[in-house]
């Protein structure tokens, strides 16, 4: 917690490393985890309940105290641990890293624990109907503009966004693509005693266990890989083409998952992909992801289209720019994220996707297609980035109906001719796909 919050460590990066460190497995590793990624997920709310029962803001709580009383208001609040040994260890922890707020943590944590969560919520958030954002934000434990961002990008449906909000609290399924031509979805399901997936050819789903242990993952046939990157790297690869069918670009490719899946269906069509990744250390990542695969790793910007030689202008037929973005469709998996990322971070974000966008459309041939991929549903790293990147080209391009190019049978996609998923609906992260096709 600590690493999280003072030196802006990534809790599943750093967590795991700590469970080995101390020797922690099976269901003590599994609590620690529960409670490290629950109480992250829901710091904003714990932190306005505590400040409430403390009379006192969070500004004017030490922070190892503050990490110690969030720690025991989630155990009271959202777990069944037994009331009395949620509050002994919590204030065990406050005496060992201070002290002197022992007396004060103790009378917090009781207050606490006089209500529980629904309670805390009723009294804390403005009447049910008066402001629907706040409600749902101090609920579901997401800052306003993020409740603000799901909701337009649902249409303002207050029930789903509840849902939708809910979904980020639910910690995320295991799922792994089986690499086509190297072993099937039904034989790795067998193999890690876990189940084909509901929509994409590739995906199972692993119920439980290290992914790092799996024999197919370590022989490079399989990959840890969320079941809706899978869904829209494969939605490229079924667009139709004029033509040639032979060089494909990724242009955002680090650390290679999207490129690990569209290099293995490559390798089954005789076509090669390159792989674009800006940072030296992600491009190392995307050369292991993609072994034995027709894959070129190239380490450049790649709004150096028609600048560098890899990259020529319409020397492509499909081209995925998979692009960095504020990660809002995966806050199940980054528990602190949503705390960390401001609405500040949007302008430059955005200003890049479209470069990105507007790089591929000349990197691709007339006739071939460019998938744009988001784990974002904001609007405006979404449909309205799409439309501007179009408007903007001075290239014709037309957009395709991604929804008929999905391999599965996936509901709820709306009208089109984007597609959003979304955890609450499809159990995956909340990727956007939009597909177009440059003219001539
Ligand atoms: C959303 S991630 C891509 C995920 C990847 N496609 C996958 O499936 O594993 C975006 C990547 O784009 C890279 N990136 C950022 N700016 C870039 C640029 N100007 N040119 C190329 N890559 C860039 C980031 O370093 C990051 O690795």
């Amino acid at each position: 917690m600590a690493a999280v919050h003072r030196d802006d460590a990534y809790a599943n990066l750093v967590l795991p490393k700590m469970l080995r460190e101390r020797g922690l497995r099976g269901r003590d590793a599994a609590f620690a985890t529960e409670l490290t990624y629950g109480t992250l997920r829901l710091t904003g709310t714990l932190d306005a309940i505590i400040a409430a029962a403390a009379d006192r803001d969070m500004a004017r709580i030490d922070p190892p105290v503050r990490d110690a009383l969030r720690l025991g208001a989630y155990q009271l609040l959202r777990t069944r641990v037994a009331p009395h040994g949620a509050a002994s260890t919590t204030v065990d922890l406050v005496r060992a890293v201070a002290p002197g707020a022992v007396g004060f943590a103790n009378a917090v944590l009781r207050r606490v624990g006089e209500q529980d969560w629904d309670s805390w919520i009723d009294r804390l958030a403005p009447a049910d109907g008066t402001d629907p954002v706040r409600r749902l934000a101090l609920e579901h434990a997401h800052p306003a503009w993020i409740v603000r961002a799901i909701g337009d990008a649902l249409r303002a449906d207050v029930d789903e966004t509840a849902r939708a909000l809910a979904a980020d609290n639910e910690a995320p399924p295991v799922q792994l693509t089986a690499r086509p031509g190297l072993v099937t979805a039904a034989e790795l399901a067998e193999q890690v005693g876990g189940e084909v997936g509901r929509y994409s050819p590739y995906a199972v789903y692993l119920p439980g266990g290290a992914p790092g242990d799996i024999p197919a993952i370590r022989q490079g046939r399989a990959h840890v890989q969320d079941e809706g990157s899978q869904l829209v790297a494969t939605a490229l690869a079924n667009a139709p083409v004029d033509g040639r069918d032979e060089r494909w670009l990724d242009l955002c490719a680090g650390p290679g998952g999207k490129a690990g899946l569209l290099g293995a269906i490559a390798a089954q069509r005789g076509a090669r992909l390159t792989a674009v990744e800006v940072t030296p250390h992600r491009a190392e990542l995307v050369e292991n992801a993609t072994r034995n695969l027709p894959v070129t790793v190239v380490t450049a910007d790649g709004r150096d289209v028609g600048a560098i030689e890899e990259l020529p202008e319409q020397g492509f037929d499909r081209v995925l720019v998979d692009a960095p973005c504020t990660g809002l469709g995966a806050l199940r998996r980054r528990p602190e994220s949503r705390w960390r990322r401001q609405p500040t971070d949007l302008p430059p974000l955005t200003g890049l996707q479209r470069e990105l966008l507007g790089a591929a459309i000349r990197a691709v041939r007339p006739g071939g297609v460019v998938a744009y991929v988001t784990c974002s549903p904001h609007l405006v790293e979404t449909d309205v980035g799409v439309t501007e990147a179009c408007r903007r080209s001075e290239h014709p391009v037309d957009l395709l109906d991604a929804r008929a190019l999905l391999p599965g049978d996936v509901p709820d996609l709306g009208g089109g001719p984007s597609v959003q998923l979304w955890p609450h609906r499809h159990g995956t992260d909340a990727m956007f796909l939009a597909v177009l096709r440059r003219g001539e």
